[in-house]
This record gives structure tokens, C-alpha cells and sequence, in this order.
């Protein structure tokens, strides 16, 4: 029976003989193009490039740094933190910008799938920089270990946050299967607050079809399932840390409401807290 909170993953069977392009009036010819389109624009947002990573995963973060990581108040770390997931976000959205049919979305709904999705697949995207080998994250030009972030005072959320991505490595994804699932993690159609729901089901549909035609042509159609899983765990990360992100607003109200970086109201700020004028 279809779990109601993983439809995102409907299993859309794969039947080579249905025409996807008859089912999906998209300017692209096929299926294959529109992969191509969301596997280029994953590789032109995707900040970091593997290769890169590869290179520098043993540049490790010496004693002093790490000192004076942990040495950092709670909010001082979190605002360090801020800033760097914000970066991170901005590449997700220009990521979403070259999805095929979300810019045909109205502002509103854009908005309202960025600001409930973009945080999902940034953690999707965190797991490929990830050294499994020596249980390290790339943060700040280096990789580092779950102690760097002992001052954010949420050791629970990034032992959440390492054990997911330990868990994305495990299916060892290609970029283009990442890519795909980005984009389906992000066009959900069950998002709240959109305006017509009925045309963002479309777009998901379209990157539902392209995700299991890469997994057919993989062979790897078992993963489906698994990332299936990974989306439950990926929506109940994103309300840890929404719960933490509440804890600290209310802790140290000035960094939240005025230091944060201004993508922080655009994305996550509820709408009562959203300025006068800026309603999307
Ligand atoms: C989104 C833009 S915004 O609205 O302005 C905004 C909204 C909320 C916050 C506060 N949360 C926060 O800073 N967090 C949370 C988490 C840990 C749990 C979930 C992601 C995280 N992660 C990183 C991070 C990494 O950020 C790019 N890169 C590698 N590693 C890590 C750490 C292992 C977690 C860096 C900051 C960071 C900040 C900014």
C-alpha cells in the first residue's frame, strides 16, 4: 500500500514503450534530455566538484584550529555556521533555477519548494563531502570531524547529520543519479502553501521519470526504495533542525532575526516574521 508521506517517491513504473515526452509537454525532445539538463545544472551548482574533494580528503583540521573552533561561543559558532550553509543554499537555488519547468512555476510556489526543499538537498549534497573512511565533513576548506562543532550545542542534530550522510555514501550514488534525486527531493508537489499544485505535479512527474530511467539504465532499479527511505530520514533531519534553529532564535534572538544571512527570511522565516512588503 502507497505510505502517504512517501509519495515523492511514487514508484512510477518504468515502461519503455510509454512515450515520457507525450506525457510531459517540456520544450525537450526526451527523457535523456531532460536528465542531461538536471545533470549539467547539478554539476555547475554543485559548489564543490568530487574530483576536488577527493583531493583534499585527508586535509584535516590541525589541533589549534579545532581549539579554536570549540573555543567559539554558541552563538559566534552558529552564525559561522550560517553563513556557510547559506553559500550552500544559493548554489541550491540556481541548482532549481535549471531544473526544466520550475522557472514556468509561479514566484510563489518557486519560493515555497525552496524554502521547504532547498535545506533537504543541501544535506543530500553534504553527503558527498563526506570522507566515510575517517568519518569527517568538508567545512571551511578542510574536513572536519563532529568535534569542530561541539560549540553549536546540537550534538544530536550533527550526529544526525553524519549518520545520514554515512547512509547516502552507503548507495554509493553516480553525480547523475545525486543529481536526479536533488531535483526530486526538491519539485514536490506536496509541499504546503503552493498556489497550483496540479502543475508542480507535473514537473515531479517529469523528474520522477527521468530519476527511474537512470536507474533502469544503471540496472540499480533497487535503489529507488532506498532513497525512498533516505527522504524520510531527510524530513525528519530538516525538523531537528528546524526545532534547534527555534531554540537558539529564542536563546539569542539578535544573532537570529538580525544576523542571519537575509536568505534566512527569505527561506525559512515564517510568514508572520516575514517584513511588511516582501510577500512573495
Ligand atoms: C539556509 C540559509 S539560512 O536560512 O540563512 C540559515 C538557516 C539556518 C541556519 C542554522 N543552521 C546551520 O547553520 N547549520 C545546520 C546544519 C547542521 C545540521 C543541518 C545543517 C549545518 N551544516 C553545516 C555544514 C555545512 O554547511 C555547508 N557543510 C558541511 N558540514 C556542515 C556541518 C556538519 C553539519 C553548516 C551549517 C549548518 C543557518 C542559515
Amino acid at each position: 500500500s502507497r505510505q502517504p508521506t512517501h509519495d515523492l517517491m511514487a514508484i512510477h513504473p518504468y515502461n519503455p514503450l510509454e512515450d515520457p515526452y507525450s506525457l510531459y509537454p517540456h520544450s525537450l525532445r526526451n527523457i535523456d534530455e531532460l536528465c542531461a539538463s538536471i545533470v549539467r545544472s547539478h554539476r555547475e551548482t554543485s559548489q564543490y566538484r568530487v574530483e576536488e574533494l577527493h583531493a583534499l580528503r585527508w586535509k584535516l583540521f590541525n589541533r589549534e584550529e579545532i581549539q579554536a573552533y570549540q573555543s567559539k561561543s554558541v552563538d559566534e559558532m552558529w552564525q559561522h555556521c550560517a553563513i556557510r550553509l547559506t553559500e550552500a543554499v544559493q548554489y541550491v537555488v540556481e541548482f532549481a533555477k535549471h531544473i526544466p519547468g520550475f522557472r514556468m512555476l509561479s514566484q510563489n510556489d518557486q519560493i515555497a519548494l525552496l524554502k521547504t526543499g532547498s535545506m533537504e538537498v543541501v544535506l543530500v549534497r553534504m553527503s558527498r563531502l563526506f570522507n566515510t573512511e575517517n568519518n569527517t565533513v568538508f567545512f571551511d576548506g578542510k574536513f572536519a570531524g563532529t568535534e569542530v562543532f561541539k560549540s553549536l550545542a546540537c550534538g544530536d542534530l550533527i550526529t544526525a547529520v553524519f549518520d545520514f550522510a554515512h547512509g547516502m555514501c552507503a548507495l554509493k550514488l553516480t553525480e547523475q543519479q545525486i543529481a536526479l534525486f536533488s531535483a526530486l527531493v526538491l519539485i514536490n508537489a506536496d509541499r504546503p502553501c503552493l498556489e497550483d499544485k496540479g502543475r508542480v505535479q507535473r514537473v515531479q512527474r517529469s523528474v520522477e521519470f527521468g530519476l527511474t530511467h537512470i536507474l533502469h539504465r544503471d540496472n540499480q532499479e533497487s535503489l529507488m526504495h532506498k532513497l525512498y527511505q533516505r527522504v524520510a530520514v531527510l524530513r525528519s533531519l530538516c525538523s531537528l533542525h528546524m526545532e534547534k534553529l527555534r531554540w537558539f532564535s529564542q536563546r539569542y534572538p539578535l544573532t537570529a532575526h538580525s544576523l542571519f544571512p537575509p536568505l534566512y527570511k527569505e527561506l525559512f522565516a515564517s510568514e508572520a516574521e516575514l517584513l511588511p512588503g516582501t510577500n512573495h
